[in-house]
């Protein structure tokens, strides 16, 4: 099964609860458009390359479309219409006032200078400048893009468009960014833990946790449980994790990843592996790294209490009904990951009003919106006796088919 297949599963099984009409059905789950670009540039050595760059536009109902930009290898069509759809579901369950998109080039920016990443996102703008806007399509970082990626989109949507800083969003601060938006998405997990902990009438402190990927999501949302009292126990990223049963140093383990360009090696550590750490027993079992890691393969191993999807699309449906038969409680990433579009979104309408918010009226709208977000999901399963996901799914396809139908098509 593909990742646009698991996709489309989980948005059938709750238009199915919702009684959603076949014809409403194809309608919310077909994209409005997707477009594929050739991006060819010339190389440091002199050499040019081709590559395929994706921009899927899902929804826009209710919205401008949003959604982040993705540098990986396996970046393909499926998986940005998958990645495109969940924006549209995500942003309907926080209630942005946005749609869905979702763009990707199959590099790996880890084998590419500077230079020769700037050249391709240029290029890649280049061809899509006119399909994106402040007003039809906004980009942001997701696996593989950063503050500086953003910056270059920007800078090359500015050359034909004039000054445009609501193009973009998760921008560097120092070029009309939003503070609180690199820590976002990390900070909003780390709220959905809390918000978790007290429905199971625990105190997150103590809890234990073990998070796989260390990137902009896993390292942020590592640092905020670690201050919330939350007990780190393992911490991966691709070249293995690292594993401590009384609790890992985070702030050292920043520093040393920061230096080393991994976790593994840590001292007062151990080693362990990714699979190794997905089976740990553990309160919070914490995906922030690739789609898929959790499948009908291992999903019999997993020990923790609860999975909070840090990424996008980690768990396959297989994998989630042997989570349900287990009884382990899984906030899905429509719900879980929605801190880092909250934040895009304070800096869209930042850029809009030409006016800078502080970092603590960000950090507390986000609060807002998150543990709001959660509450109301939480209420959603509770009143149709479904499991978190699917409460997440009834609640966005609610908001979008709404707005469709009041709209029109
Ligand atoms: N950035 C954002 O604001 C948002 C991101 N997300 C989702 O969160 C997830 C992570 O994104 P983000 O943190 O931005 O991406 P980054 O590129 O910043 O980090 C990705 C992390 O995943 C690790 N990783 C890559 N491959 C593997 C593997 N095979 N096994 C274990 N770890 C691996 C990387 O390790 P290494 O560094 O060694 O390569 C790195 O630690 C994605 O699913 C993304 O879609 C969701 C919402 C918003
Ligand atoms: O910040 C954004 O606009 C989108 C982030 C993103 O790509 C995601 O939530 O998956």
């Amino acid at each position: 099964m593909s990742a646009a297949d698991d996709a489309q599963r989980y948005f059938d099984h709750a238009a199915e609860v919702m009684g959603l009409s076949a014809n409403m059905r194809k309608l919310l789950s077909t994209p409005l458009r997707e477009v594929r670009v050739q991006v060819a540039v010339e190389m440091d050595d002199g050499q040019v390359q081709t590559y395929i760059g994706y921009r899927i536009q899902h929804d826009k109902a209710r919205g401008p479309m949003k959604g982040g930009l993705r540098f990986h290898p396996e970046v393909d069509t499926g998986e940005v219409f998958a990645l495109a759809s969940l924006m549209t579901w995500k942003t309907a369950v926080v209630n942005l006032p946005y749609g869905g998109a979702k763009g990707g080039i199959a590099i790996d920016p880890k084998k590419l200078s500077q230079g020769e990443l700037e050249r391709i996102t240029r290029k890649f703008v280049d061809e899509i400048h006119d399909v994106i806007g402040p007003d039809k399509d906004i980009p942001a970082p997701d696996m593989g893009t950063n503050a500086q990626v953003m910056a270059w989109i920007m800078n090359q949507y500015e050359k034909y468009h004039g000054f445009s800083p609501a193009c973009v969003t998760g921008k560097p601060v120092d070029l009309h960014g939003a503070e609180g938006r690199e820590e976002a998405t990390g900070r909003g997990v780390g709220i959905i833990a809390r918000c978790l902990a007290g429905r199971l009438k625990k105190p997150i402190t103590g809890m234990t946790v073990a998070l796989q990927g260390f990137g902009n999501v896993g390292s942020f949302c590592a640092r905020f449980l670690h201050e919330m009292g939350a007990k780190v126990v393992a911490v991966s990223d691709a070249f293995g994790g690292v594993r401590n049963r009384n609790g890992l140093n985070i702030p050292k383990l920043l520093e040393y990843s920061a230096t080393n360009g991994k976790v593994s090696g840590f001292p007062e550590s151990d080693e362990i592996s990714n699979p190794e750490l997905l089976a740990l027993d553990v309160d919070i079992l914490i995906p922030a790294a690739l789609g898929g890691v959790l499948h009908k393969g291992n999903a019999a191993d997993v020990r923790a209490k609860a999975i909070i999807e840090a990424a996008n699309g980690p768990t396959t449906p297989e994998a989630d009904e042997i989570f349900e038969k287990k009884e382990i409680i899984v906030v899905p990433d429509i719900l879980a990951n929605a801190g880092g579009v909250t934040v895009s979104y304070f800096e869209w309408v930042q850029n809009r009003q030409y006016f800078k918010w502080k970092l603590d009226q960000v950090r507390e709208q986000l609060e807002n919106v998150m543990s709001e977000s959660f509450d109301r999901v939480w209420s959603v399963a509770e009143e149709k006796k479904v499991h978190l996901r699917t409460a997440a799914y009834i609640l966005g396809i609610g908001r979008v088919g709404r707005a469709t139908v009041t709209g029109g098509i």
